[in-house]
């Protein structure tokens, strides 16, 4: 089983012609509420690819609360454990317009866990085969989650994401860590390829279309990305996740293990919304094996 301790949040996308200037009111062409956040996006991801998965977590007592877990239960995730508040679910309001976009993230509900509820779930997280953790939950249930993972030989994954909320106290806590490019520099600096060779192979920096990275003991390992038709990169990062979580709990050589979490994500950016693409085994393992499409 693959507990990921995150966000559960509903993305409410609005697509426009013309931001809004200061002041100014100007009509959209598309509103659409779509299931979100990286801590659920990760948990289905790793789902859709097989896994058995718990969530842990929080939504509120509102409409997009309810309609959540139906989705989350629905892909198979197991919700016993996500708690609902008063108050409302997480959202991320999110403007697109010509391929830039400006974005609100509301954490409510995500923000109301805390240690002591992780302290009175520690029975869930050590039963656990892998534990995934991103930067969207309070930083002293990050940390106190990886506490526990670490005290207890529970393999974990942070996702440290977003970066701001990263704390060199985590770093000994964790398993692996998969920043992307922009937060391998927000954490390690510019020369973070340095940090891969202190962290061999633990530390994985996803590098976009050009797939991802890490040093093997001896030597620095670029694994190529697969080309894909390109519709929508959100969630590419967090189906990379769910897939690596994936395969490194199938006990998969580790350059196998991101291998699969890079074709994962390349089909996943093939489709709208960041659940929309997250693919199924079959297809991961047919792109693999098709090398390069
Ligand atoms: N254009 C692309 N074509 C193919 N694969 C891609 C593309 N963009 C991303 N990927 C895959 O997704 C993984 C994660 O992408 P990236 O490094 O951009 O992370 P991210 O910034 O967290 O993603 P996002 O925030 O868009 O979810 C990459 O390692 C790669 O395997």
């Amino acid at each position: 089983m693959i507990t990921v301790v995150g966000s559960i949040n509903m993305d409410l996308v609005v697509k426009t012609d013309n931001f809004p200037k200061q002041g100014e009111t100007t009509l959209g062409t598309l509103y659409t509420t779509v299931p979100g956040g990286k801590g659920a996006n990760q948990a289905v991801a790793a789902a859709r690819l097989g896994s058995a998965v718990q969530m842990i977590g929080a939504v509120g007592q509102d409409a997009f609360g309810t309609e959540l877990l139906a989705g989350l239960k629905n892909e198979g995730v197991l919700i016993d454990q996500v708690k609902r508040t008063d108050g409302t679910s997480g959202i991320a309001n999110i403007l697109l317009s010509e391929g830039d976009n400006r974005i609100i993230v509301v954490p409510g509900a995500n923000h109301s866990v805390t240690t002591e509820e992780i302290d009175a779930l520690a029975d869930q997280l050590v039963k656990s085969e892998l534990v995934i953790m991103q930067l969207e939950m309070p930083i002293s249930v990050v940390q106190r989650t990886l506490e526990i993972c670490h005290q207890n030989g529970v393999p974990s994954i942070l996702n440290p994401a977003p970066a701001s909320g990263f704390t060199t106290e985590m770093l000994p806590f964790c398993t692996y860590l998969t920043p992307n490019e922009t937060e391998a520099e927000e954490i390690f600096g510019e020369n973070w390829e340095k940090a891969l060779e202190e962290f061999s192979n633990r530390l994985v920096v996803t590098l976009g279309q050009k797939g991802a990275q890490f040093y093997d003991g001896e030597k620095h390992v670029l694994v190529e990305g697969f080309p894909a038709n390109v519709v929508d990169t959100t969630g590419a990062g967090d189906t990379f996740n769910g897939a690596l979580a994936t395969a490194l709990v199938e006990e998969k050589e580790f350059e196998w293990a991101v291998r699969f979490a890079n074709a994962a994500a390349s089909l996943s950016v093939e489709k709208f919304g960041a659940q929309g693409g997250m693919p199924e085994r079959t297809a991961v393992l047919e792109r693999m094996a098709g090398d390069r499409i």
